[in-house]
Parts: C-alpha cells; structure tokens; sequence
C-alpha cells in the first residue's frame, strides 16, 4: 500500500465564505411572450388551458406595461412564459374584418418571441396553409401537430412530417396532444431555450391578467358558438353593456348584448321561444359564477347591425385596433 500521505491544506478549517467568494453560478430567469396560431379547431384553447392550467383566477397586472392581451402566465423553474392572445381570424370572406384581424395577427406575431403553430397531427389543409402565410419570417416557429392520440400508427406520420419541414423553417416539430399530460409538460422543455434570458414579467404564481370583463365577453362568445354550432358566422361578436359591483364585489350585475349582421343571425341566436338565447345566458352565468367565485346576474341582448364588419371605424369601436 502506498504510504498515506496527509495534505496540510486538508486539515485547515474551511474559510468562512465572503461576498467575494464565488458560488455556483445562480440560473438566469427566463421570460418571453408565445402566441398560439391555428385554424379553429385544432386544439387551441385545449392546449392553452393545458399549458396554464385549468382554473384561469383573474390577477391584476403587475409590473410589465404589454400591448398585448395576456391569457395567461406559467412558471417553470426558471423559466416565465407569457401566453398572449393572437384574435382568430376569419379566411372566408375578405371583409374589413378580415383585413383588420390579419393585420393585428401579423403585427402581435411580430412582438413574440415563440409563435406555436398548431395543426392535426396528419392533416394540412388550405386553411392551415393561410395561417402559416402570416408567420413571420425571422422569428422561431414551432409547429405542433396535435391530436397525435388519433393516429394509429407512428411511422404514418413521417412522410408527413417532411412534406411539413419543406413548407416552413420550423424551429422545431412537437408532435404530441394537447389532451396528455406529459406531452404538455414535454413542451415547456422544448421551448425554454427560446425564451431570452431576462426578468420574469410577473410574479411567479401570475395566471393572467385579462380583465374580468373581457373574459366575460370571452365566456359569453364561446356559449354562442358552442350552442349554435356552425351556423353562426364568426362576425358575431359580444360588447358588455353595463358591469356593476354589488354587495362588496359579492355580487356582479352584467348586461351584455351579441351583435349580429343579420336579423336571421338573431333569430338562430334567441331560438324557438328564447330558448336558445336563455341556454346560452344561464350556461355563461354559471361558468362566471364559478370563475369570479360571486353571484351573477347576466342580461343578454341581441342587437344587429347590419354591416357592422364591413367597415374598420365599426371594428374600432368593437375593440379590435
Ligand atoms: N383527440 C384529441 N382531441 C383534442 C386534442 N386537443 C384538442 N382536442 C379536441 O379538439 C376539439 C377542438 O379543440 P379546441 O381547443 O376547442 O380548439 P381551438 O383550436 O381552440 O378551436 P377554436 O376555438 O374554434 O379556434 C375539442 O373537441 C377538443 O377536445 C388532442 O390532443 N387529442
């Protein structure tokens, strides 16, 4: 055995640490704004509540002045990512609307720092091809191909995947559904080192910021669609009438009226003796109810004005700038 040999450093009590003494190098934070992009139905909102969470509690907005709409703010490790709201936008017709959206979708594009473009996992569509006509150039674009859980066999999905990867410089290809925990938890890894490093906007536990009002309207917008199927056409929008505190914010009172182009939309929307506008009423209250966690009384109106979407003065006044 080879003599010991004792090291008279080693018998020195360690030094006490000083300011100057170097630690492990502290992570820097992480924080970046991400819109999520796609033709209506590919698993939007699925993957934004996923991403998020479930319950969206309504915070005020700390320190960070954004232009934009934020729906919601996560925190992983080091990493804040800011989710913002990129309005839907409507192919069909080329109204003012139209216009208008794409424009507001191209120039919020422009200020991100991700843009998550989904599409089904598979499928590419005419109307998918639109939505990737307005990504921006030099900006990273991760394409998601979700509902992967509806495609039986992997190796289907290859020659697709490079059909795709011709298409658009993706940045990357996440193919996952947004319904699975794990693949959403995936997500968050593979789009952290596209956030730059700076401080976080928000306070860690942050959700979003959205006003209760706008998501008010939100609820309302997403009852009508969801109870009038198709037959809707997407110019229909909400504006909140009146929004009043009672009994110590125990108690909200909200008048909202859906505004429509055509007397035959506000048919569809009251239904046979109100029944339809009532459903659409009583399902948004109890969804706000829940939400605001206070008593709701919710007045719906609906009002048409006749080509109110062909005109951006119109528009202006709706919000959308
Ligand atoms: N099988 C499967 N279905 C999914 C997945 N993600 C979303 N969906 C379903 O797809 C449908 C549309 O999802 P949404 O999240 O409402 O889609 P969206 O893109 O927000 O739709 P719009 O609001 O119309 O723009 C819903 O029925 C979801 O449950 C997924 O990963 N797998």
């Amino acid at each position: 055995m080879p003599p010991t040999t004792v090291n008279p450093d080693d018998l020195l009590p360690a030094p006490a640490p000083t300011p100057d003494t170097p630690e492990a190098p502290a992570v820097p934070q992480r924080c970046g704004l991400i819109a999520i992009v796609g033709q209506p139905n590919v698993g939007k909102s699925t993957l934004m509540n996923a991403l998020v969470g479930q319950k969206i509690s309504i915070t005020s907005k700390k320190a960070q002045t954004t232009r934009h709409r934020i729906t919601g703010v996560r925190t992983v490790d080091e990493a804040q990512f800011v989710f913002v709201d990129t309005p839907g936008f409507q192919m069909k017709h080329a109204t003012a609307l139209n216009r208008t959206l794409n424009r507001t979708v191209q120039s919020t594009l422009g200020d991100v720092d991700i843009v998550l473009f989904l599409v089904e996992a598979g499928r590419f569509s005419p109307a998918d091809a639109k939505v990737l006509a307005l990504m921006p150039a030099h900006k990273p674009v991760v394409l998601i191909a979700n509902k992967l859980d509806n495609i039986h066999r992997r190796a289907d999905l290859l020659p697709w995947l490079q059909q795709m990867q011709q298409r658009h410089a993706f940045a990357e290809f996440v193919p996952m559904s947004a319904t699975k925990r794990a693949d959403v938890d995936r997500l968050f890894g593979i789009l952290k080192p596209y956030l730059p490093e700076q401080e976080w906007f928000y306070e860690e536990d942050a959700l979003t910021d959205r006003s209760e009002k706008f998501l008010t309207s939100e609820i309302i917008r997403e009852k009508l669609f969801r109870l009038t199927g198709d037959e809707l056409p997407y110019t229909s929008t909400v504006v909140i009438d009146k929004w009043e505190e009672e009994e110590g914010g125990l108690r909200r009172r909200i008048s909202a009226s859906i505004v429509v182009e055509r007397d035959a939309h506000k048919g569809m929307i009251i239904g046979a003796g109100g029944e339809r506008l009532k459903r659409i009423g009583s399902d948004a209250r109890v969804e706000l109810e829940r939400l605001m966690e206070c008593r709701v009384f919710l007045e719906l109106w609906v009002k048409v004005r006749s080509g109110w979407a062909a005109t951006e003065e119109h528009l202006r006044s709706y919000g959308y700038e």
